[in-house]
């Protein structure tokens, strides 16, 4: 089957407070989104790659990429009100008359590692849908308005990372929903569809770059690994 990534990158960077949008900013002298889209690209050539920004985006972007020399192929799509709308424009933009595999990506998780990516689509292929996760290494509480706060059992939770990889029609079926508040990542999205989540190990370093401090981390894993 072909395989497809939609890297999302469409998002305000509220919580960076950056006068850069975070997935510009550099990382080791190279723009996060480029490390991204590199990992992408070194997992297979034969990958099509989507690129989702704000479309006011576009030029900046187009700006960079001449300046790092920076040719690996890719279809930009604009962005959307969410990353629901980003997701689903990226998805509407592609054209395959055959069943695919897609990816989507967070363009600010650029410490992904070639051997998860492959697993997502070897799993996505066999289950329907893989998605990355890694258990908690903290210790849990649940919080309530009134009633203070209780210890919870960390087994039974997992945080969720991306890659997010599965069948395009069960894909498809699912994002013909409308839009839901509970939509934080594509599973909730299949999920709610009717269609089962196979989990799949992540990895620590998979970081998402939301707030100031990620970026060091970034750094030093990029180093570590390049
Ligand atoms: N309308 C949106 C919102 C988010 N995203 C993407 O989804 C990923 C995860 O979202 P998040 O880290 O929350 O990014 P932002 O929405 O940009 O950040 P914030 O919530 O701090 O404003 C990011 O790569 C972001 O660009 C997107 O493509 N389109
Ligand atoms: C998709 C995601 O990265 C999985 O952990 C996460 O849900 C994105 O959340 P955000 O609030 O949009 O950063």
């Amino acid at each position: 089957m072909q395989e497809y990534v939609i890297i999302v990158a469409g998002g305000s960077g509220s919580r960076m407070k950056s006068d850069i949008p975070k997935q510009f900013l550099p990382v080791n002298g190279l723009p996060v989104l480029m490390h991204t889209i590199r990992a992408f690209d070194g997992y297979s050539q034969n990958l099509r790659i989507m690129v989702v920004l704000p479309s006011e985006q576009f030029g900046f972007w187009e700006e960079l990429c001449k300046k790092h020399s920076f040719a690996i192929p890719h279809q930009l799509v604009a962005g959307g009100a969410t990353r629901f709308h980003s997701v689903k424009n990226g998805l509407n933009c592609i054209v395959e008359k055959e069943e695919f595999l897609v990816a989507v990506h967070d363009g600010v998780r650029p410490v992904i590692s070639r051997e998860i990516i492959a697993d997502s689509f070897k799993k996505a292929a066999s289950h329907g849908a893989a998605v990355v996760s890694v258990p908690l290494k903290d210790s849990i509480r649940i919080v309530g308005q009134n009633e203070g706060n209780k210890a919870m059992d960390r087994t039974l939770f997992r945080l969720i990372q991306t890659p997010q990889t599965f069948r395009s029609s069960w894909m498809k079926a699912a994002f013909a929903a409308d839009y839901h508040e509970s939509f934080t990542d594509c599973a909730s999205v299949v999920e709610a569809g009717g269609y089962n989540i196979h989990l799949i190990d992540g990895a620590y370093e998979n970081i998402k770059i939301t707030t100031p401090e990620d970026l060091r981390w970034a750094e030093i894993y990029l180093t570590a690994t390049s």
